[in-house]
């Protein structure tokens, strides 16, 4: 095994290191252990009635075996009982009656204790899932924003979806199995022993030390390549669903035959990969079914041989037959084992990639006992530089200094890469500046409200201070489900009156009152039923019923065409009145009455103009020169 700690990433920047790893081995015994703990009466019913379980089905044989020997010694009409020796007691061979009576009802003992078992291990295994799910939830909520540039949404929902699945089923097979088959091969052996039959026992480990030991080396080989076979049907799944995410861009560019082709050698390449899996699982399953076959016939001839060389007649009567059932029973918990190690290497690959979403700490804190803004009045940059976390040598922004004043509105115009669409990630705290401050003034809860009080935008209540900022970008995100479950996301004790005035404001109304369901018509996935001119409206509404005192609109008419952007923009001058604004901006037209326009240099420059539009266009310039070149068209 390589010493090497680096981690081997896939193009979705996921871990696919294939080889078994104690560590992997740690994260899923730590699942394991957090889903007990979690869930301790059900783990405690899942363990107590498996061992149950088990002793029943070792005892269960052995009082078959005094029944037969009961009914042989009345058929045989001797005087002389025959004896098993069992449990330090030499137990007479009473009426055959009483033993069926007493493996009746273990048989009734045995069915109950299997139907709590099967129902305990249900209920344990669907908490687990839901558990994993919402642990996974609520991490990808706390997460960076950073963390999602990094990985595929459709990789992230199938560890959600299948991981989570794996995960439960592993651990509620491997779980119940392992204790089924410790407490019955422990037991088995003990009835053994007690019943004066401890070379069965002794002949019986040999021979499983031997089986167990080649069945291992072809599992290794075996997990192997199933771990790649595996790992390759993840591919196709997530390429999948990006694909049909994208499905729209492959119908507007007739690609259709391209992604079938795509998709069939993808799976081609799982197909070989579960080729091989499926090989090794055939020769391992061929195994344990031939050394499982052969340990029967074996301990007939061990008995055999042993009658004709003794003449013992108890040999055949009564310690074969115990022999042979506790034998079977052994070899069924063996054969058990397959499909126990099989989901183990499942949940184990599942833990750690489920792991891989957990672990990872967000940077970004919403700070829950920090100061409570109520009212925004202005935010200044303080000496802010900038660089992303992922690209920590290129800075995007160097020291920058500047005042959002309260009821201003300020535009930011730039070439691409500039760093525009970056200072509204700043002021929406997406990101933490590498050096200076940016400082929140206004009205904080608890403090006086005469004192003009200004808090470190890093230290402030985020929930509290996001809910006094209205944001549109140029995607609008849009939720499946209806308007008004829509527009009340910017505030859920909305009333509906509030959520039609909201609309009327941005020009929403009509057009939603025309359709069939008016404001209960459900939107498709991301607003697929609304034009873009539409869906950007909806989310003018949002910020509407929101009424923030600052206001960031990024780039949120650049998708538009000319008419519709003339009209929205006349939505969005609505918006910005009495309110401080940062507009990222594209086109002229949504910064030509803006108070202050901030012009940003390629490359990290940061601001290298700044002032009203009459100033800067009059002004030999970057402003001039972008708008002569055409770029502010
Ligand atoms: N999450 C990220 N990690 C690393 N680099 C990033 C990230 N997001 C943006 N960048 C880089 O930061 C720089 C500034 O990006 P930004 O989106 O702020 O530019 P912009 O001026 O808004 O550009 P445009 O006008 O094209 O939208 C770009 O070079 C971009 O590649």
């Amino acid at each position: 095994m390589s010493n090497n700690n680096q981690k081997q990433l896939n193009k979705h920047g996921f871990d696919v290191n294939m080889e078994f790893s104690f560590k992997k081995l740690g994260v899923f015994m730590k699942q394991i252990f957090e889903s007990a703990s979690q869930n301790k009466f059900l783990f405690f019913t899942v363990c107590f009635f498996t061992m149950l379980d088990a002793l029943i089905s070792t005892f269960l044989p052995v009082f078959a075996t005094m029944m037969i020997s009961g009914i042989m010694n009345d058929l045989a009409g001797t005087e002389k009982k025959e004896t098993l020796s069992f449990l330090a007691w030499q137990v007479s061979i009473i009426e055959w009656k009483t033993w069926l009576y007493i493996t009746l009802a273990t048989l009734v003992l045995l069915f109950m204790s299997e139907y709590v078992v099967n129902w305990s291990v249900a209920q344990f295994s669907l908490h687990v899932e839901i558990n994993q799910r919402q642990k996974m939830l609520i991490r990808l909520a706390q997460q960076d924003v950073d963390f999602f540039f990094d990985h595929v949404s459709g990789n992230i929902l199938t560890r959600l979806v299948g991981d989570t699945q794996s995960l439960a089923f592993g651990i509620q097979q491997f779980f119940t199995n392992m204790i089924y088959f410790l407490t019955g091969i422990i037991m088995a052996v003990v009835i053994m022993i007690l019943s004066g039959i401890w070379y069965v026992a002794v002949i019986m480990a040999v021979y499983m030390v031997f089986s167990i030991g080649i069945a291992v080396i072809i599992f290794i080989q075996n997990r192997r390549k199933l771990i790649t076979a595996f790992d390759r049907k993840r591919e196709v799944d997530q390429d999948m669903t990006d694909r049909i995410s994208n499905i729209s861009l492959i119908k507007s560019s007739g690609l259709e035959e391209y992604e079938v082709k795509r998709v069939e050698e993808l799976n081609e390449i799982y197909n070989r990969a579960g080729d091989k899996a499926v090989q090794w699982s055939a020769l391992l399953t061929q195994w344990i079914q031939i050394t499982a076959s052969a340990m029967m016939p074996l301990f007939v001839i061990i008995f055999c041989v042993a009658f004709l060389k003794s003449g013992n007649t108890e040999l055949l009567l009564v310690k074969m037959p115990l022999a042979q059932v506790l034998v079977s029973f052994v070899v069924g918990a063996i054969a058990m084992l397959i499909p126990t190690l099989r989901s183990a290497t499942r949940a184990q690959n599942a833990a750690q990639r489920i792991s891989e979403l957990t672990d990872p700490e967000p940077t970004i804190k919403p700070n829950p006992e920090g100061p409570l803004i109520e009212k925004i009045n202005s935010v200044t940059f303080e000496n802010v530089a900038f660089a992303y976390p992922k690209k920590p040598e290129k800075t995007i922004l160097p020291k920058m200094n500047i005042t959002f004043e309260k009821g201003k509105s300020y535009a930011f115009v730039g070439e691409t890469g500039s760093g525009k669409s970056t200072i509204a990630k700043l002021l929406l705290r997406f990101y933490m500046p590498v050096d200076g401050k940016i400082m929140v003034e206004g009205k904080y809860q608890n403090e006086d409200a005469l004192i003009k009080d200004s808090h470190d935008l890093n230290t402030i209540n985020l929930p509290a201070y996001l809910s006094r900022v209205g944001y549109v970008e140029q995607e609008p995100q849009i939720l499946f489900g209806d308007f008004f479950e829509n527009i009340r996301y910017a505030k859920f004790d909305a009333t509906d009156e509030e959520i039609m005035k909201a609309c009327k404001k941005a020009n929403l109304h009509d057009f939603i009152i025309s359709l069939k369901d008016g404001y209960k018509t459900i939107l498709g996935q991301r607003g697929f039923l609304l034009s873009g001119g539409q869906k950007q409206r909806l989310v003018i509404a949002r910020v509407f019923l929101k009424n923030p005192d600052f206001l960031i609109l990024d780039e949120a008419t650049s998708a538009l065409d000319n008419i519709v952007e003339k009209e929205i923009q006349a939505e969005l001058d609505k918006l910005m009145k009495g309110r401080t604004s940062v507009t990222i901006a594209h086109r002229l037209s949504t910064i030509k009455s803006v108070d202050q326009i901030i012009v940003l240099g390629a490359n990290g420059k940061g601001i290298v103009q700044q002032g009203t539009y009459d100033e800067l266009i009059s002004t030999p310039g970057r402003f001039k020169k972008l708008y002569e070149a055409g770029l502010m068209n």
